[in-house]
């Protein structure tokens, strides 16, 4: 298997023709799912870096499970990078009460980005995004890339870790029959601005900030928060991952798939209080023992991601701050319990 980018799909690769991603921002970049929480802080940076062929299509527009749409788009785009932040996404709750759509959607995108963007012949890097869910809950804290498949991943997350396994075994594949210039970034927890605000099926940063907005209205003497509190997460800001693909794209061409976690963790409890004080809520919080914690720690080790120049910059304080206050900006419209 090639150990760096070197003889892949010859000259298609990032650099061939002496450019990198970044001195190359007149070519056509498509970022899937740049609607999502993390495809939009990706296009934000690349416009602010000067990108002016960024693209991009709603799911109306472009239902990447569908081969065929998906196989007419590329031949008609022929895009020179590809940024793949499209997917099934959602909190502990989601993947569980609905396994199937997770596996089947998941896997589909993967599988018919990866082909069409084969196909079309021009793309010269892709970047995967895949999670910190497929760590097993027993590897080392910090974990490092090196314990991928050194066992299962959480009872209950499997349905959505195992196609993120898929899509970073999809990279490797295509690497090694040099098919493609194809990385991967692994994230762990996310927040930040455009994060869904469902209630049940959401991550836990967006439910809290609705729970206590609501609470704080209505004068409610209490707030239930999930599980016992006592789990460790470490949360990164959304802006903070759109840097660290923008570097991958223009610095990394590798097997191995690429830690990224600001490399704070709080608890559960702690994560809780902070939202508390954020959103200026001053009753009680009581924490529902019938609702899972989920894994108990999960630490990635970026030391990878850092050595590469990577810095994450904002603080989980501020990052809350300012998601409260858009929040309520959109109460505007639309802020229900
Ligand atoms: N959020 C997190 O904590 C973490 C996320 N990740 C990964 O990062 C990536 C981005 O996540 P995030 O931004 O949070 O997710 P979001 O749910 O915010 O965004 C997902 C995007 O994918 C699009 N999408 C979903 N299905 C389809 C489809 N069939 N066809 C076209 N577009 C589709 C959505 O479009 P639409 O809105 O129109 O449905 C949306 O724009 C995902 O791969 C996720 O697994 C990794 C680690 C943690
Ligand atoms: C990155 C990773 O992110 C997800 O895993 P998770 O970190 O377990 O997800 P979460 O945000 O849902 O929960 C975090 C913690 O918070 C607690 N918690 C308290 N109160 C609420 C609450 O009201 N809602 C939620 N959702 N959680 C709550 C909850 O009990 C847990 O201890 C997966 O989607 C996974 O697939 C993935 O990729």
């Amino acid at each position: 298997m090639p150990s760096d980018s070197r003889a892949l799909h010859t000259g298609l690769k990032a650099g061939d023709d002496g450019r990198s991603f970044l001195s190359d921002k007149s070519a056509k970049v498509f970022v899937a799912g740049h609607g999502g929480m993390l495809g939009s802080a990706v296009r934000r940076r690349l416009s602010a870096l000067g990108f002016t062929n960024i693209v991009g299509r709603t799911r109306a527009e472009l239902d990447l499970t569908s081969q065929h749409a998906v196989d007419k788009f590329f031949a008609a785009e022929r895009p020179r990078y590809v940024i793949l932040a499209a997917g099934k996404v959602g909190g502990l709750h989601a993947s569980s009460a609905a396994p199937a759509d997770f596996m089947t959607e998941n896997l589909r995108i993967t599988t018919n980005v990866f082909a069409a963007a084969r196909r079309c012949g021009t793309v010269r890097r892709l970047l995967y995004l895949a999670s910190s869910a497929v760590y097993t809950p027993d590897a080392p804290q910090p974990i490092p890339e090196s314990a991928l498949l050194s066992g299962p991943p959480a009872p209950g997350n499997e349905w959505y870790a195992i196609p993120k396994i898929v899509g970073i075994k999809m990279c490797q594949a295509f690497r090694a029959e040099r098919a493609m210039d194809a990385i991967v970034a692994t994230p762990n927890n996310l927040y930040g601005p455009r994060h869904p605000f469902p209630s049940e099926s959401s991550h836990v940063i967006p439910a809290l900030i609705r729970r206590f907005h609501h609470a704080k209205v209505t004068g409610a003497a209490e707030v239930v928060v999930w599980g016992s509190g006592a789990p460790l997460r470490e949360f990164t800001h959304v802006d903070d991952v759109a840097d660290a693909v923008v570097l991958l794209m223009d610095r990394y061409s590798g097997d191995e798939h690429v830690n990224v976690g600001s490399g704070r963790e709080v608890t559960v409890r702690e994560l809780a209080e902070t939202v508390r004080e954020v959103v200026g809520y001053e009753g009680r919080v009581v924490w529902d023992a019938t609702r899972p914690d989920g894994v108990m720690r999960r630490l990635l080790d970026s030391s990878k991601m850092r050595a590469l120049g990577w810095q994450p910059k904002v603080e989980l304080r501020d990052g809350l701050q300012d998601l409260y206050k858009r929040y309520l900006q959109s109460c505007v419209t639309n802020c229900k319990p």
